[in-house]
């Protein structure tokens, strides 16, 4: 495997992105005229093992620790192999506004199809699990990226994914997610007890892991910026919003003192209870769509 990692800069009149080989990780996304968007750290650190923060995480096919028979299943790389994975850049299928990469069982490592296939029991008497993935970000005012993942074998196979964005705001603090309220989640911060939003926003007083069953548009107001992120969703019967809070923000290794009061994570997933069956042959997008308006 080569040891270059390659950022590809997709940039055209209304709007720039940066992407990652490694990993499909978009890096960062700015509409001209805007602040940063998709959040991006102060140093952004490579290494072929290790997940990039910040920007947009491609998790397949388990999210966190993986679940499995109505539990966690503490399984590892935590969040699965595609966003440690070295993806192929489609040069032909890419222009200024399209940035398409491509990534198959072939490209990770057996041993991790095998932890996939245990414990989400996958019959494998024809093999290890196969599939096809593709990443495409639509880069312009707005910005649309979607994961479809395809069953390329012979036997169905279970999976979870997200797209587990990094949302920049000028503090976190002041920030509140519109959209959620009523919805039923799940508080990872209280070992995912069941809950219900009954404020009409989140807020991020302190550290917030949360699983929300909710699939409807999202808006979140950033009165330092001057502005509000909508968010729309694909294939996303759950929405994951997570900020680590001071005390465990400021442990993040790849992250500056402070820096966690820069982003709140709203996340596009399909995971846990909802994960989703592929028979052979079946594909599945999840995918997420990020505007700015003025607040
Ligand atoms: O630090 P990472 O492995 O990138 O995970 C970052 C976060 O991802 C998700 O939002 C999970 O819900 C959190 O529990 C987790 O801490």
């Amino acid at each position: 495997m080569s040891e270059t990692i390659a950022i590809r800069n997709i940039a055209n009149p209304d709007g720039r992105a940066l992407i990652s080989d490694h990993g499909a990780h978009l890096i960062e996304w700015t509409p001209a005229g805007n602040a940063p968007v998709v959040w991006m750290p102060r140093a952004v650190y490579l290494g072929r093992d290790a997940a990039i923060r910040g920007g947009v995480p491609v998790i397949f096919p388990w999210f966190g620790p993986g679940y499995a028979h109505g539990q966690a299943a503490g399984l590892k790389p935590k969040h699965g192999v595609t966003r440690l994975a070295a993806w192929h850049f489609d040069e032909t299928g890419s222009t200024d506004r399209l940035a398409r990469f491509t990534l198959s069982d072939a490209d990770v490592d057996e041993s991790v199809l095998r932890v996939w296939a245990d414990h989400y029991d996958i019959d494998t008497a024809a093999g290890l699990p196969k599939f096809e993935a593709t990443f495409e970000a639509q880069v312009g005012s707005t910005l649309t990226m979607r994961l479809t993942v395809r069953n390329t074998g012979d036997a169905a196979w279970r999976f979870e994914a997200a797209l587990h964005a990094y949302l920049h705001v000028g503090d976190v603090a002041q920030a509140r997610l519109l959209g959620l309220h009523g919805a039923h989640y799940l508080d990872a911060v209280h070992g995912f007890e069941p809950r219900e939003q009954a404020d009409e926003a989140v807020t991020y007083p302190g550290p917030i892991d949360r699983v929300y069953e909710s699939s409807g548009a999202l808006r979140l107001e950033d009165p330092v910026l001057g502005r509000a992120i909508e968010i729309t969703r694909e294939g996303s019967p759950q929405t994951v919003t997570w900020n680590p809070g001071e005390k465990d923000g400021n442990a993040i290794g790849d992250m500056s003192e402070g820096e966690w009061r820069n982003f709140v994570c709203v996340e596009s997933a399909v995971c846990r209870e909802h994960e989703v069956t592929l028979a052979p042959g079946e594909s599945y997008t999840l995918g997420e769509t990020l505007a700015v308006a003025v607040l």
